[in-house]
């Protein structure tokens, strides 16, 4: 809705854009108010060490990582689906929100997702690093909640839905009836734990060191948690144990397969304590609906097989499964603008003044 410019003797009107902010460990997607995902950028920040200046944030900065000389330091600010850094993340999200809004007179009202299950220190850091980067007011919703109303869930019905959403740092497991989460849990283990798992297997079978990047392309290009037809495999390059000297050699798919094992196991363990903790009603509900994956962690090869497989209910990858989260909290801010009392129509919610 425009509005009139507050500033005496000013009539111009501004348009005051709302956001929704899937802040992530892996990744920041930016959601605009009649625009749809407008920012999709990886959760990093490069810093001059010595005189602590941003040198740049997202994109730019993912390259510089393990690649910086020593005044330059490339960090992850989000771990594990919480802030580590938290200053770190109060610059990067002041910058995203600079770069999708530029020079605004009106501060945006923010969605912003959170795992769900997290400390009250926690949920309190992410509301102030919001408020801290310019957002007028922070709205906090659950991660898996959001994750079902991108999926094109109908999250408001009396009708149970199960949600496995893979992050980089959590995976969050939800059943969802009614608007409201019925059983969850939320584990730290996700995409980064199976880039972990490669670096591991490589350098106890192969002998060989290699860096995150390369973990995360072996993982997006061959990687698989379930077996595949037929057997890919891929050239790789390293630093030899031996030797001390950079080597290339292959990888395969069968061989991933193994390196994944243990991360997929703890993976499928959590669907299950979820599902044997529902209600029969809902668990009915879900075998007929059928479990939905979301998050970048889904699109690892055969997830959706492998969850079948182990629960014996159909499982699909719900479309553009890493934007769902951001999509869900864009369609939270359509309930920000018909608020009548201030509060959101979520199952768990906070408000806070900016
Ligand atoms: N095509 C792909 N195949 C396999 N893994 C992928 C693919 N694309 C992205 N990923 C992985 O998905 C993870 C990031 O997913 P996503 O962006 O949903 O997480 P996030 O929201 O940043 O994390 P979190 O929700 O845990 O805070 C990363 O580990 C990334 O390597």
């Amino acid at each position: 809705m425009p509005a009139e410019c507050e500033k005496a003797g000013c009539h111009r009107m501004i348009f005051s854009s709302d956001i929704g902010i899937d802040l992530g460990t892996a990744s920041v997607l930016v959601y605009v108010k009649g625009k749809g995902v407008v920012l999709n950028e990886p959760s990093v920040v490069a810093v001059d060490k010595q005189t602590g200046k941003i040198l740049s944030v997202g994109e730019s900065a993912q390259k510089m990582l393990g690649r910086t000389p020593g005044n330059i330091v490339a960090i992850r600010p989000m771990r594990e689906g919480v802030i580590s850094d938290y200053e770190m993340t109060e610059r990067m999200i002041k910058e995203f929100i600079r770069k999708v809004m530029g020079f605004r007179l009106f501060k945006p009202n923010v969605v912003m997702c959170v795992p769900s299950i997290i400390t009250e220190v926690e949920e309190r850091a992410v509301i102030d690093a919001g408020t801290q980067a310019g957002a007028k007011r922070v709205f906090l919703v659950e991660e898996p909640l959001a994750a079902a109303i991108g999926a094109g869930i109908d999250i408001a019905q009396p009708n149970g839905n199960m949600i496995v959403d893979i992050g980089g740092g959590t995976t969050d497991i939800a059943v969802i009836s009614l608007g409201g989460i019925v059983e969850s849990t939320s584990i730290k283990i996700a995409g980064d734990k199976f880039d972990e798992a490669i670096i591991k297997f490589i350098r106890r079978k192969h002998n060989v060191l290699i860096g995150e990047r390369t973990a995360e392309e072996i993982k997006m290009q061959i990687g698989c948690v379930y077996p595949r037809l037929e057997e890919v495999s891929m050239e790789i390059k390293g630093r030899c144990l031996m030797t001390g000297l950079p080597r290339t050699f292959t990888v395969t798919s069968t061989e991933v397969l193994e390196a994944f094992e243990e991360v997929t196991t703890s993976i499928v363990e959590a669907v299950h304590t979820v599902l044997e903790r529902t209600p029969p009603e809902l668990t009915g509900d879900i075998s007929t609906n059928g479990i939905v994956m979301t998050g970048g962690g889904s699109l690892i090869w055969g997830f959706d097989k492998l969850i079948a497989a182990k629960t014996g209910i159909p499982t699909h990858v719900a479309e553009e499964a890493i934007s769902c989260v951001a999509y869900g909290t864009g369609k939270c801010l359509d309930q920000l603008a018909s608020m009548q009392d201030g509060t959101m129509n979520l199952s768990r919610r906070r408000q806070m003044m900016g």
